[in-house]
């Protein structure tokens, strides 16, 4: 099978052409596996354009190297699911984290500790794999998201997602960390975008899809499994109204950031095909708020910041409880303040007079919601696994 080598010079701390140079090119030399070509991307989309020109010369199968973080890999993922140019094609992906925040390698191999992303021979644990012979490879699962509004032909390209498709805080910290990369390179751009967010609520409103076998599910923590949503409308989908302070759903990953475990179900309860897990907070629930206000919006913050906090230990969010007073605690009876929910997708429907309702983020791709539209986001059945992944 043909091997590509592809890498972005210009992802995470922009050190992946020195780390190929130095590591990667000469594993593969002394192994005596011969890349096709080695290829920097040179401008944003580039990745897909490349994948698109190295499946033309009729390769039926082949494995690409590549050098990146989720970006990148989601330029490669919208060119062959999205634009279709060989959807026959047969592609493995053995993946070098080179990115900022690598969710889906984090993922596909959890990391001893925060900094574990800084040693060379965990970032060659997938091509040692590979170039070993004795690799096993996963198919990703893709959420497709398209953007229209009511009634009007849909002329909008989908988006394909293989890590992360977010509204509220997750968008908005992506649209706003982008303006800080040159000044901080790593993953803290991403927590300071998050300050400058977090008294922020989002005006929408959200429908749950219905998993493949029956209705979305929510997350019980007293008895550790998914449960049908007992309330479901019409076409089966369970309805919240807002407002939200966090949306975000996630397929292939548990987590965002090495550390960051946002979904940590998806790796202890097996999510079935055509799935996704989605977290929501929406601040309401808290019962010492009544109602939406800016001093309510300030007081929510430090419970937003427990929620999240709680991501970066080991998932512990998904069972934060309120009191009747509204503080975060982890025991006792009260509601929940994460809503952990596994559903065949979801729509999105922003309140019009809400601008930062309207913004969707798709692996770090963050793009508008015009007015009057609406985004819907589905998870297909798993196709033949056209695009695998080495996992290990
Ligand atoms: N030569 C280039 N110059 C400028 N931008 C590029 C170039 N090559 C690729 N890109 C763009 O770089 C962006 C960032 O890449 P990528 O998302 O892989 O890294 P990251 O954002 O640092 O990591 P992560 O997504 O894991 O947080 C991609 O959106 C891609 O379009």
């Amino acid at each position: 099978m043909p091997l590509f080598i592809v890498y972005n010079p210009v992802c995470g701390d922009k050190s992946a052409t020195k780390f190929f140079k130095e590591h990667v090119v000469p594993l593969l030399d002394k192994a005596d596996l011969k890349p096709e070509s080695v290829q920097e991307t040179q401008r944003e989309g580039h990745a897909g354009e490349l994948i698109s020109t190295t499946l033309s010369t009729s390769h039926e199968e082949v494995t690409i190297v590549l050098g990146s973080g989720d970006g990148t890999l989601h330029e490669i993922v919208n060119e062959l699911y999205g634009g279709g140019s060989r959807p026959e094609a047969k592609v493995k992906i053995v993946l070098v984290p080179c990115g900022t925040a690598n969710a889906l390698y984090s993922s596909l191999y959890p990391p001893s500790g925060p900094d574990a992303i800084q040693d060379v021979d965990y970032r060659l644990k997938a091509l040692k794999s590979f170039i070993g012979g004795a690799a096993s490879y996963v198919p990703l699962s893709f959420a497709v998201t398209t953007v229209s509004a009511a009634g009007a032909p849909n002329s909008n390209k989908p988006l394909v997602s293989s890590v992360v498709i977010s509204t509220s805080l997750h968008a908005a910290i992506l649209r706003d960390s982008e303006q800080l990369r040159d000044e901080h390179p790593g993953i803290e751009r991403f927590k300071i975008a998050a300050q400058q967010n977090s008294d922020k609520w989002y005006n929408a409103r959200a429908k749950l899809l219905p998993l493949p076998g029956g209705a979305p599910q929510i997350y019980d923590p007293k008895d550790g499994a998914f449960h049908d949503f007992k309330d479901t409308s019409g076409d089966g989908s369970a309805e919240l109204e807002g407002p939200f302070a966090y949306f975000l759903s996630t397929v292939n990953v548990d987590r965002l950031e090495p550390a960051f475990n946002i979904t940590p179900l998806s790796r202890q309860i097996k999510p079935p095909a055509g799935s996704c897990d989605v977290i929501i907070i929406r601040p309401l629930r808290d019962p010492s708020v009544s109602a939406d206000s800016p001093e309510a919006r300030q007081a929510f913050v430090p419970k937003l910041w427990a929620v999240l906090g709680g991501a970066y230990q080991e998932g512990s969010h998904v069972r934060l409880r309120y009191t009747k007073s509204g503080d975060v605690v982890t025991e006792g009876d009260g509601q929940l303040v994460v809503e952990y929910a596994r559903c065949g997708g979801w729509r999105w429907i922003p309140d019009e007079a809400d601008p930062g309702a309207h913004w969707l983020c798709s692996d770090g791709y963050v793009t508008g919601i015009g007015k009057g539209q609406t985004a819907e986001s589905k998870i297909p059945p798993a196709t033949e696994g056209n695009i695998v992944v080495c996992a290990s």
